[in-house]
């Protein structure tokens, strides 16, 4: 479990974040929705550590990233995974190679315990053949399914996946959004995804933070986003076609 309080932060004269808090469930994915610019993504980068907040505290199962000494930040940040937008892989190596890195990087393991967790993770996400394939001989679709193998080959308590489908058709999304949700259950994670795909949304939205304008407006799941009764929610889902002419059947 990730819990944020009051995170807060300004770029000079501009408040991107303005007291956000909230609570992100393990086993699921948490989905942090929003308009274009709304911060989102200055917020994920807040709860990793890459952006220090001006104000507020990040806690990972009870533990205070922020007031942490270096250690316990490092520990904290073994335990993390990532999967960013576009896949971000190595291009110059394999598959194998690139679901191998965090485990070069971050591990002492022997190279035959690193080869059974990567072909494990491999497998997990159905690419079991792909070991020895160069990134630009797969497609879209396998690239993120690469990505999450990454994110995952170090174990990770926490996940987080910015955007995870950009640049995928709506078939391959639906896909990559289940693999996402699957794992989070499977193995316990606490998982948060930064999406403006309404499909996700409504395809595993079982939590739910709606960020506006630097703060977290509503929280809730997919079952009762259409019934908010908050304007600023309804504008952002009801600008999708799909949305309101669901919303005119009701
Ligand atoms: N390093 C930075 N310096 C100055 N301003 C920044 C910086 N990073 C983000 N911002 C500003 O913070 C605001 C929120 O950006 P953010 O990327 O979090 O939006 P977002 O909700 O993720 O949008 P999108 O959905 O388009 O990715 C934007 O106005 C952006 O220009």
């Amino acid at each position: 479990m990730i819990k944020i309080d009051n995170i807060t932060k300004s770029f000079g004269e501009k408040v991107v974040l303005n007291g956000v808090s909230g609570v992100f469930e393990k086993g699921k994915p948490n989905l942090l929705i929003g308009a274009s610019g709304t911060g989102k993504s200055v917020l994920l980068k807040c709860i990793v550590g890459l952006v220090t907040p001006d104000k507020g505290e990040v806690f990972y199962d009870n533990r205070p990233f922020y007031a942490s000494d270096r250690d316990v930040k490092t520990d904290i940040r073994r335990e993390m995974g990532m999967l960013f937008q576009g896949g971000a892989l190595f291009d110059s190596k394999t598959v194998e190679q690139n679901v191998m890195f965090p485990l070069d990087v971050l591990t002492k393991m022997p190279l035959d315990e690193k080869l059974d967790r990567v072909n494990f993770c491999l497998k997990r996400v159905s690419l079991e053949n792909s070991n020895k394939k160069m990134p630009s001989e797969i497609s879209g679709g396998m690239k993120k399914r690469v990505g999450i193998a990454r994110a995952i080959v170090n174990n990770p308590n926490y996940l987080f996946c910015d955007e995870p489908n950009s640049g995928l058709d709506p078939q391959t999304s639906v896909l990559i959004d289940e693999l996402i949700q699957d794992i989070s259950e499977e193995f316990d994670i606490t998982t948060i995804v930064v999406t403006h795909d309404m499909n996700s949304v409504m395809g595993i939205g079982e939590k739910i933070l709606f960020i506006y304008k630097g703060q977290n407006l509503w929280v809730g799941t997919k079952n009762d986003i259409t019934h908010s009764g908050v304007q600023e929610l309804d504008d952002f889902i009801f600008a999708n076609k799909v949305m309101r002419s669901l919303r005119q059947q009701e």
